[in-house]
């Protein structure tokens, strides 16, 4: 069984050394979903404010708002990325997440290499990686460009090796965030049924989304965040009309 716990989670993020230009940070916290306290020197940005979260296995969340309302920075504490400045986060279950999935790749190494460097940090064990090769150098289609070391990539080419290597993984929670914006048609085509497959061995999926489409598809309740607070929670068509809505948009 898997399960998340989040209690009263706020986290800020100080900037130092900002400079005070008041009227222009309102300005930008009022087009945008952030919320910029403080003075000359130290500015505080809101990350997240007052979260609480109960998610247990077959729960699928999307978390839905604004540029900068928090969604992201929600993730990332749940990934155990980010320390929350207050409040709690418990996690039972292995954590698989695609915030930056193609960082930590070691760009003298080759594809191979790489592959065997990402499983150790992600806890495999070289007979696992082992297990996987086939299928993970099968899905990439990168062929002999695997002996080659990954400076020489392009970016879509990176992003197939570690979105192969990523959905090779076995997780109980999976937190994602929008991932495959790189890659031409065929390969989009091809990185969603493996997608697929791999959310529907995850047992709690949390999924940021700017798009409708992919929150109705894939999520069965979501989160409206505002300013890194909570706006509103529930079924997915009732949070969506909400997001539209005027008092939200206000
Ligand atoms: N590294 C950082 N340093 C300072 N402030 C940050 C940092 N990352 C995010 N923030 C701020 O935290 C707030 C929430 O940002 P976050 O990235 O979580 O929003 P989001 O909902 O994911 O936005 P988007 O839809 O644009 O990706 C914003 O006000 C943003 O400016």
């Amino acid at each position: 069984m898997a399960r998340i716990r989040v209690d009263n989670v706020t986290l800020h993020y100080p900037i130092i050394g900002a400079g005070d230009r008041s009227v222009k940070n309102r300005l930008l916290s009022f087009a945008t979903g952030g919320k910029i306290t403080g003075g000359s020197g130290t500015m505080v940005v809101t990350g997240l404010d007052q979260i609480s979260l109960d998610l247990h296995d077959e729960d699928r969340l999307g978390l839905i708002g604004h540029n900068g309302a928090g969604k992201s920075t929600l993730l990332k504490v749940l990934a155990g990325i980010y320390t929350p400045t207050a409040g709690t986060v418990e996690v039972e279950g292995r954590i698989v997440s695609t915030l930056n999935i193609t960082l930590g790749f070691e760009h003298e190494a080759t594809g191979f290499e790489n592959i065997y460097l990402r499983g150790r940090l992600l806890g495999l064990t070289t007979e696992e990686i082992e297990a996987k090769m086939d299928e993970i150098v099968d899905f990439t289609e990168l062929g002999r460009y695997l002996d080659l070391p990954v400076r020489v990539y392009s970016s879509g080419m990176l992003m197939r090796l570690a979105f192969a290597i990523m959905t090779s993984l076995e997780s109980d929670i999976l937190l994602m965030d929008e991932v495959i914006g790189t890659g031409d048609a065929r390969f989009i085509h091809k990185a969603e049924a493996r997608l697929d497959e791999f959310m529907n061995k995850a047992k709690i999926m949390v999924i940021a989304s700017h798009s409708d489409d992919v929150i109705r598809e894939f999520c069965n309740k979501a989160l409206l965040l505002k300013n890194g607070a909570p706006f509103a929670t529930g079924e997915i068509d009732e949070i969506l009309e909400i997001y539209q809505s005027s008092e939200y948009q206000a």
